[in-house]
């Protein structure tokens, strides 16, 4: 796709120098850009076509294949991979018109006449929707661009209305980033990888189609919402440089972790608010240069992203195998099948006629402005992490690094919002457990082990931090035993009822934990023996040492007949202190 070359542009540059997205256009800058002129080399096109592959070729380049996730340094086929990743931006209107961005509100209801093309409106730039998208760049450590510059990208499809889409693609406002990957993001401890990020520019998003299965009455149909159409977005490209779909997937999901904690984009994949295009090609190791790329676009999980990465390697070692040849070109990833399918080669790709938007003037980004949100830049996720480590959470790296993995992050600041809680309230006992693991647990353990088997998705979590935090309160000044605590989560998480409050439930279900005296409590003793004189054979078995850990038998029965309002400390002691006279 040749890059613009008309010399058409808006003359007076956008200047971005202050924060709160003020710009001014003083009149010594009128010098347009000059506009970049080389062609774009697209790898030499192939008129080969996939050979036929017979089954003997197909599995013996499968076992050649296999393990195509791993980075194989031993295996004859070295892999590229490259990340195109569009992500909305945390900006409260869309990026050329007034409209407000919102993705929950009735279709077509945030829509400016801009964005429904409506013949003669122009895009206006909406200047605070470049400072979400500075940040995420300072995050990435990029180059910010003094001057950048719009261009329009010129296709038609049905959720494209304008026709063309306008985008920073030959001149972004950043350049030159990285992301580093290490044993925080799940590489070996010895692993560290640096991915380029080669640039990052702004764009416009399209409109949703919404494909409609047709009925008795009507016919199959695409409806379109053009709430979207508009929104403002930044593409991060990646260099070619990731060896795996391993590390495909990380740096995904870092990238994600880091525009969410620099408050770029907050909405992930879960949300649909990143979406990810994939780049693969193979090369013959030791051989110069990179194989041809195959793009697969339009991916919206992690999990796509890294099987459809896996399937793409295995299918081209197939055709290289066979004696075929790559042909430049982009497919679709069917995640049911868990397979893609051509799209579209590069002899079909379109000649997107990329012209300089003549009503938007370049952008001016200046450094008092990068420099102010380098200063106030939030933690990264590598900060986050190594925090959720230390005092005073002192969670596992595995469990830090789930914790904020998961649900777009919401699961972290859902455990310090219980944390922060907790520490509040008056006459709370810290207790023995340490306090950051213990509330790690019942986030991520308890509370996500009954979310999964029920199949409730985050966002629709029943149990408030207030819950839970009530929950924990209860249960380490020993009101609730473990698992009493554990019925009050079960009774929060099926009724879904944020009204629901801890210490009610506790009273209309009799749960106060019993005080006891130990191992002279005689109610317990009492309740022990009859529980022992029941199975007298078990009850041998301990006494003989045949089986001694039948004893855990007697102190679960004696926590039932307690109703679960003794611990289990003080059965332990009971049924010992029974066995051992
Ligand atoms: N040989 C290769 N093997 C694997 N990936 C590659 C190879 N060459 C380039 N890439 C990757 O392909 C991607 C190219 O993205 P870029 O947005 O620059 O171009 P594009 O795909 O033509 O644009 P778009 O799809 O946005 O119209 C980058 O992520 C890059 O790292
Ligand atoms: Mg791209
Ligand atoms: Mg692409």
């Amino acid at each position: 796709m040749p890059p613009p070359t008309s010399a058409l542009r808006a003359r007076r540059p956008f200047i971005l120098s202050q924060y709160r997205s003020q710009w001014v256009c003083p009149s010594c800058l009128t010098q347009s850009r000059r506009l970049h002129t080389e062609v774009v080399q697209t790898p030499s096109q192939s008129s080969t076509s996939p050979p036929q592959v017979s089954a003997k070729q197909a599995r013996s380049a499968k076992s050649t294949a296999k393990g195509a996730g791993k980075k194989n340094s031993d295996s004859k086929w070295e892999v590229t991979v490259g990340l195109e990743i569009h992500a909305q931006l945390n900006a409260p209107r869309k990026l050329f018109s007034y409209a407000a961005t919102s993705f929950n509100a009735p279709p077509n209801s945030r829509v400016a006449p801009f964005d429904a093309s409506i013949p003669g409106i122009q895009p206006k730039l909406n200047i605070p929707t470049i400072v979400p998208a500075i940040r995420a760049a300072v995050a990435f450590d990029c180059r910010i661009n003094r001057r950048s510059a719009f261009d329009r990208k010129h296709y038609f499809y049905k959720d494209q209305p304008n026709g063309y889409q306008i985008t920073q693609f030959y001149h972004p406002f950043a350049s030159d980033g990285k992301i580093v990957l290490n044993e925080l993001d799940g590489l070996d401890p010895s692993e560290v990888v640096e991915i380029g990020i080669k640039q990052i520019q702004m764009e416009q998003d399209t409109a949703k189609s919404i494909f409609q299965p047709s009925t008795e009455d009507t016919p199959a149909r695409t409806l379109v919402d053009l709430n979207r159409a508009g929104s403002a977005l930044v593409e991060i490209i990646t260099t070619p440089s990731l060896k795996s779909s391993k590390h495909a997937a990380a740096c995904l999901k870092k990238i994600q972790s880091i525009l969410r904690a620099s408050t770029a984009a907050i909405d992930g994949m879960e949300k649909g608010g990143v979406r990810c295009d994939v780049n693969v090609s193979i090369q013959e190791r030791g051989l110069p240069g990179l194989g041809r790329r195959v793009e697969i676009k339009n991916l919206n999980s992690v999990k796509a992203v890294q099987e459809s990465i896996e399937a793409e390697i295995k299918r081209q070692i197939v055709v290289r195998e066979s004696g075929g040849e790559i042909e430049g070109e982009t497919r679709g990833w069917d995640a049911v099948k868990g397979e893609s399918r051509k799209l579209r080669s590069k002899e079909g790709e379109v000649d997107y006629r990329y012209k300089p938007d003549a009503e938007l003037p370049p952008l001016i980004i200046e450094e008092s402005l990068v420099n102010h949100i380098r200063s106030t830049l939030p933690p990264l996720p590598d900060q986050i992490i190594s925090g959720l480590m230390n005092e005073p959470f002192a969670l596992t790296l595995k469990d830090a690094r789930t914790m904020i993995d998961l649900d777009d992050g919401e699961r972290v600041n859902y455990y310090k919002a219980i944390y922060e809680d907790l520490l509040a309230r008056e006459g709370f006992k810290p207790g023995s457990k340490h306090l950051g693991k213990l509330i790690g647990n019942w986030t991520l353990h308890e509370l996500g082990g009954r979310l999964a088997a029920s199949f409730i998705a985050w966002l629709d979590n029943p149990v408030t931090t207030v819950q839970m935090a009530d929950l924990l309160f209860n249960l380490q000044s020993g009101t609730l035993t473990a698992g009493n605590a554990k019925r009050v989560l079960d009774h929060l998480v099926t009724f879904n009822d944020s009204k629901i409050r801890v210490a009610e439930l506790i009273e209309e279900y009799d749960l106060a934990s019993r005080s006891t005296e130990g191992e002279d409590d005689e109610g317990l003793i009492k309740l022990a023996n009859h529980i022992i004189s029941e199975y007298p054979e078990k009850a041998e078995q301990v006494r003989s040492g045949k089986k001694p850990n039948l004893k855990n038998f007697f102190i679960g029965n004696l926590m039932k007949a307690t109703g679960g309002k003794v611990d289990v400390q003080a059965c332990k002691q009971v049924i010992e202190k029974l066995f051992s006279a």
